[in-house]
């Protein structure tokens, strides 16, 4: 029988940052160099890409990265204002996504893929607190490309708490409070001339918590 080395992987060595309320992990190589490479290419060719038009406190603005939402069919989302029907799953992000099931143990039906073009695209502050994740939503972040800094940054006090350097390759997955408690972006970074690519990987439709 043919060996199928991406069924043979090693376990994930997450470290787990520490961030009150929250918990946020990160393994740097978590798909190693040339697979992380191949990676790249296909989902730069594969993914319909676009510049989304978000609605912004009743302003209509594009945003400054190109993007795209993948999904089951039912995974409808809604952000800033504005209403995604997934595209159909690409085959790269569909093997992409039962990875994830087998290594993480979690079984995502929707991806939100964003194409930072150079270190002038970026994705202000926020919070993935739409009311179809749920109360306290698994989200896990892939980033494949330029290394680009990822700020989290408390709700309450708006002070940067922590800044993490996501590596090609490399492994974030945010879940429990830490959507609730914290905001979380991807500034502009000068000199960056090589593109990045993000996916975040999202459960749609989740019975939510009771409310505490
Ligand atoms: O590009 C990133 O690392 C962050 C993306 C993100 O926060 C999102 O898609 O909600
Ligand atoms: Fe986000």
């Amino acid at each position: 029988m043919k060996d199928d080395s991406s069924r043979q992987r090693s376990a994930l060595a997450f470290e787990a940052l520490a961030l009150p309320g929250a918990d946020v992990r990160y393994v740097a190589n978590a798909w190693p160099r040339a697979e992380a490479d191949a990676l790249f290419a296909a989902f730069r060719a594969e993914i319909p890409w676009s510049t989304h038009r978000l609605n912004l406190f009743g302003r209509e603005v594009e945003s400054p990265r190109l993007s795209c939402w993948i999904g089951d069919p039912d995974a409808v989302y809604t952000y800033s204002g504005t209403r995604f029907e997934p595209l159909p799953w690409t085959p790269t992000v569909a093997a992409l996504r039962d990875d994830l099931a087998t290594r993480l143990g979690v079984r995502f039906n929707s991806v939100l893929a964003n194409l930072y073009r150079d270190g002038r695209d970026s994705m202000g502050w926020h919070s993935d607190d739409e009311p179809e994740l749920g109360a306290r939503p698994v989200i896990a972040s892939l980033s494949f490309g330029a290394e680009r800094t990822f700020r989290l940054r408390s709700r309450a006090t708006r002070k940067t708490v922590l800044s993490i350097e996501l590596a090609h390759g490399g492994l974030l997955v945010m879940a429990g409070g830490t959507q609730r408690l914290y905001q979380h972006a991807l500034p502009k970074r000068a000199r960056v001339e090589a593109p990045r690519i993000n996916l975040t990987f999202r459960r749609i439709g989740e019975i939510r918590d009771v409310p505490t």
